[in-house]
């Protein structure tokens, strides 16, 4: 039986005379690689919130394993040019975010290897802020990764890349799944991204949601506006 990280049970949601979610159940299990889908302005970001503890559930129950560390890959921003740090030192900064740049050596060891796992070490000590957009996004996706997460949220954090970049991208993350058990939480709009790397999806809808297994996403649904 696999281990639960996330439980949402019965969840309804409303800002002020805006119903977001109603009735939503659905469970994220250690090894999983679910796709949250749905159009813009549905409720993907207010689940990424509900799930992080800043919203609370108005009605239903939001049940986060307790202990996992959870790591999040936040939408694409560009970055200015002038930004001082170097792609290390920027990962580093979600050790403390004070302690630059008197690391540990163990510390130093670990801003090493998730450099590696995203595959920019031959990069690392040029400025963030001179990298390419693809560039930018795995150095976020290192920063998530240094504290050891057992849950990753990407939300939308391949939106504004082109599509080899994005492709690049979600490749380190499916090895991160299939390698390390990594839990991924991914949040897209494009759903040929999720029918291509998931293996769960959760398809917002309005006033309704449909999940399961990614072979239950059906070809007509692969044909729709998200294309
Ligand atoms: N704090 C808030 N107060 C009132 N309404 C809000 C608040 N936060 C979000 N909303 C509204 O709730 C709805 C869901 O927003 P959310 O950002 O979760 O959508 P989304 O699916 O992430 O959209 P997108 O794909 O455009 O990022 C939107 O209509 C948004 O305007």
């Amino acid at each position: 039986m696999s281990e639960t990280l996330i439980s949402v049970e019965n969840l309804s949601l409303s800002f002020p005379n805006h119903p977001v979610f109603s009735d939503l159940s659905f469970q994220v299990n250690r090894g999983d690689f679910l796709g949250v889908i749905g159009e813009n302005g549905i409720g993907k970001t207010t689940l990424v919130r509900v799930i992080l503890g800043q919203l609370h559930p108005g009605v239903g129950k939001v049940i986060i394993k307790q202990g996992i560390r959870i790591g999040y890959v936040p939408q694409f921003r560009n970055v200015d040019v002038e930004y001082p740090l170097s792609i290390k030192d920027f990962v580093a900064l979600n050790f403390t975010g004070l302690k630059l740049p008197w690391l540990s050596k163990k510390e130093r060891a670990r801003v090493n290897q998730v450099i590696k796992q995203v595959g920019l070490e031959q990069i690392a000590n040029r400025p963030l802020g001179l990298a390419s957009g693809g560039e930018k996004q795995k150095a976020y996706l290192a920063q998530a990764l240094i504290n050891h997460p057992d849950l990753l949220i990407l939300d939308e954090s391949t939106a504004s890349l082109d599509p080899n970049t994005k492709k690049e991208l979600l490749d380190v993350v499916f090895r991160l799944n299939k390698t390390m058990g990594l839990t991924i939480f991914f949040v897209s709009h494009d759903m040929q991204m999720i029918h291509e790397y998931p293996d769960h999806y959760l398809w917002l809808q309005k006033g309704k949601y449909e999940s399961g297994p990614i072979a239950d996403l059906h070809n007509e649904n692969k044909e729709g506006q998200y294309v």
